[in-house]
């Protein structure tokens, strides 16, 4: 950024800061006025996306003219690029965005506009969009991929199991990530759910889902989705893994033992696995349905040991019939699982795996880094509240 950059790009920074969603509105309306057929790949409500773009260009504006940390904007841009390529998002949209933000950013400055200005807003605008489509063009495997629901199993009215086959080619993901996922019922949403087994060749996908209150994709996953439905996956993400020089302790909360579950099948076809010891927590006993599974697993794996935990000793009138939890031969806590975790032993040798509801996430953390676990040995997904 040349010396005389600086300055212009603080300025329209702080003019956009004064109403940043309405610059937001006028460039989309610019870009859609554009290309009228974007506006369709987008949810109906752009409240979300008005404001993540706001969010990226303030942290643009203020970046750019920076002396440094223009490694991680050219990553965090990167990423959106490759982010977008789901949305069919193309070459010709973003230099009909770089334009729109220029146009808007004229009309923001009025009369502070001169030529060098321009050049200046230009130059920034095209870097930002060009990083975008340069990632986009090189993102390996293909923008979507899609699979068709084969089986579906409802364990409780809150919580279903799904089955997938694909039908395209999938793209290669570990254990323990997690997919960008479209279903037919919210064609504009997206949602990222974790497999619950591990990638194989045959393509077979396995997601357990609670209808989260409020959460309309969740709830339609488990009061809708039927075989036959054919599910949109875009990319995979998320870091969670196990060294294998390291013993393992995995916190799971309710459906959070999704990733973790894969990450064991994938540690029981492997000849070196360590030591694991995991808490699979739920609200109730009837809720812990993934304990047939978990026996089996620790019957042939001796790595391996679970311990189960329930915040309440009894079921509500709503689970009915569910197995007794103590038929599979665990001990069975009473507490949330993240305390009960961290007060069971001395985990500070361990590398810790934890996934679950967000204040499950954070709590657990806590519990774990007072009883000794540093925190860079503690994994999880992103956290959204
Ligand atoms: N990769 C991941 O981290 C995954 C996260 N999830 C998230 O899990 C959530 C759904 O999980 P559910 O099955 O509904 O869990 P849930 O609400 O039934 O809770 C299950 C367990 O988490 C503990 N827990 C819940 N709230 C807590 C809190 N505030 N503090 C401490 N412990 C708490 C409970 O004690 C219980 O053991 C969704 O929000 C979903 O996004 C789901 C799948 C994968």
């Amino acid at each position: 950024m040349s010396e005389t950059g600086q300055p212009v790009l603080h300025r329209l920074r702080e003019l956009i800061e004064a109403d940043p969603d309405g610059f937001a509105r006028k460039v989309f309306a610019r870009l859609f006025g554009a290309s009228p057929a974007l506006r369709d790949m987008f949810p109906a409500h752009l409240s979300h996306l008005r404001e993540a773009f706001t969010q990226v260009l303030d942290h643009v504006l203020e970046v750019l003219p920076a002396d440094d940390g223009h490694d991680d904007l050219i990553e965090l841009l990167a990423q959106l690029g490759r982010d977008h390529r789901k949305y069919g998002v193309t070459d010709k949209h973003y230099d009909q965005m770089a334009q729109a933000l220029v146009t808007e950013s004229a009309a923001l400055m009025g009369t502070e506009w001169t030529q060098e200005t321009a050049e200046t807003v230009a130059q920034a605008m095209l870097l930002t969009t060009g990083v975008m489509r340069g990632a986009a063009q090189s993102a390996p495997g293909p923008a979507t991929w899609r699979a068709r629901v084969v089986q579906k199993f409802i364990i409780n009215r809150e919580r279903a199991v799904v089955r997938l086959a694909a039908v395209d080619p999938v793209p290669a993901f570990h254990a323990g990530q997690y997919l960008e996922t479209r279903i037919p019922q919210w064609p504009y949403q997206w949602r990222n759910l974790s497999p619950a087994i591990p990638p194989n060749e045959a393509g077979e996908l396995e997601f357990h889902v609670r209808a989260v209150p409020g959460g309309h994709v969740s709830t339609a996953i488990v009061k809708e989705t039927a075989p036959g439905d054919v599910w949109t996956f875009a990319q995979a993400h998320g870091t969670l893994h196990v060294d294998p020089d390291r013993p393992v302790l995995m916190v799971a909360g309710g459906s959070g033992l999704a990733p973790l579950r894969a990450l064991l099948l994938d540690m029981a076809q492997r000849a070196d696995s360590p030591a694991t010891h995991l808490f699979y927590g739920a609200r109730f006993p009837g809720e812990l349905y993934d304990l047939a599974v978990l026996r089996e697993l620790a019957t042939t794996n001796p790595w391996l040991k679970v311990t189960a935990v329930v915040d309440e000793a009894a079921d509500p009138w709503w689970i009915d019939g569910a197995p007794a939890p103590a038929q599979w031969g665990f001990e069975i806590a009473r507490g949330k699982v993240g305390d009960i975790a961290a007060r069971y032993g001395d985990w500070s040798d361990r590398q810790v795996l934890i996934a679950g509801p967000a204040d499950m996430i954070s709590s657990t953390k806590l519990r774990l880094r007072l009883a000794g676990v540093p925190s860079d040995r503690m994994r999880h997904d992103p956290v959204h509240h």
